[in-house]
């Protein structure tokens, strides 16, 4: 079935982290597919709701805003309605569609519009999000701009741009900083949106897959670049976590690793609000227990929650289930059969804005049978 939906692709950053540039270069080494692109652009004037189709080969597609969070959905909404529409009738024809969002944009809202409506849902899937991530400004931007930092939060993937304007240490402080934020999505650098079109295109990073891959390392304890400050504390509450209350949401995907770093011994402290952690058991989850308890976390804690994904060792079933979820939204799926040489145990990866962990990982452990 879902060969018949049109995958889409949604490139977030920064200001200036280079979405423009690699979006630019893939359109131009694209060749054979056809892309859709919309381009959200804040405080553009232009507001056509009828899309504005350049031409060229790959139909460009302008779409207006506002208040991205507030209004984005809608447009971003209507215009993939009628995208779809137009591939029905054969008016336009295309094979995907990237959307680049402003760099001020929380990807959020725009990531949600795929599971929350159903015309577009029935006609998209997601793939994956991708975040450019800016090496010479970063920090400050993670440091200063939630924007930034839930950018990185909802990431399938992080391409790393202008890596050759730092010193190779301050690149892997930023890495090891990313990982913390979120350490599903693998990263990679671009030097001018130099890229292969296999780490941008059908990544299935939304799509549930029977796979979790975290650094087993991530869960160590950080002495190694401590200096008496923890990394992950969650004392402080005081970053909200939403202009608007509609909220943002995904979750996705694979992760790597890369195995170059370590420790840094050279690491700083941030105390950046998104932040994630993994809980693992061997002990089988009580299902009931389970669905009780999720339940009522992202009741309370769905707004903060920006993308939640776990491959479940689950009571009652031999096969793997393996459950996501985008703030309040969440579903679970069974996967493939646990195999005789496989040990079984359960994986949740959390991302999150101060997320209540000790209060998770308890409760998780509760649910145990
Ligand atoms: N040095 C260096 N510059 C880069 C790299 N990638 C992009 N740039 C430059 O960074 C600037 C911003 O790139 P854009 O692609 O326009 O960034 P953007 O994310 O689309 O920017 P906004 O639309 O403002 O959010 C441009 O001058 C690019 O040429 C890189 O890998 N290295």
């Amino acid at each position: 079935m879902s060969d018949t939906l049109i995958p889409a692709t949604i490139v977030t950053g920064f200001l200036g982290s280079g979405k423009t540039t690699l979006l630019k270069r893939v359109l131009t080494e694209a060749h054979g597919q056809k892309i859709a692109v919309i381009e959200n652009e804040f405080g553009e004037e232009n507001i056509d709701n009828d899309i504005l189709v350049a031409d060229t080969e790959e139909q460009i597609i302008q779409l207006s805003n506002g208040c991205v969070c507030c209004t984005i959905r809608e447009d971003l909404r209507s215009t993939l309605s009628t995208l779809a529409a137009k591939k029905r009738k054969s008016e336009l024809d295309f094979d995907r569609v990237v959307i680049e969002t402003t760099g001020l944009a929380d990807p959020g809202p725009v990531a949600q519009t795929f599971f929350m409506d159903d015309e577009v849902a029935e006609s998209f899937l997601l793939d994956s999000i991708l975040t450019l991530v800016d090496a010479k400004h970063a920090n400050e931007q993670l440091d200063t701009r939630q924007e930034a930092r839930r950018q990185v939060g909802f990431a399938d993937q992080i391409f790393i741009s202008k890596s050759e304007l730092v010193e190779p240490a301050a690149l892997d402080a930023l890495m090891h900083r990313l990982k913390h934020m979120n350490p599903r999505a693998p990263q990679q650098r671009v030097h001018f949106g130099e890229v292969d079109l296999a780490s941008v295109f059908d990544l299935r990073g939304f799509n549930l897959n029977a796979k979790l891959e975290i650094d087993p390392d991530f869960l160590k304890p950080e002495e190694t670049h401590a200096h008496g400050h923890k990394h992950h504390d969650h004392t402080h509450c005081d970053h909200d976590h939403g202009h608007c209350d509609h909220d943002h949401g995904h979750e996705h995907g694979h992760n790597h690793e890369h195995g170059e770093h370590c420790q840094h011994p050279h690491h700083h402290h941030h105390d950046d609000d998104v932040k994630s952690f993994v809980f693992r058991s061997d002990k089988a989850f009580n299902p009931a227990k389970l669905e009780d308890f999720l339940g009522a976390i992202v009741q309370v804690y769905g707004p903060k929650m920006l993308r939640y994904k776990g491959v479940l060792y689950m009571k009652g079933t031999d096969k793997k289930v393996i459950f996501q979820g985008v703030h309040q939204l969440m579903g679970s799926d069974l996967g493939p059969k646990w195999l005789p040489s496989e040990k079984k145990q359960s994986k949740m990866v959390f991302i999150g804005i101060d997320l209540p962990k000790e209060i998770l990982l308890s409760g998780l452990e509760g649910c145990l049978a």
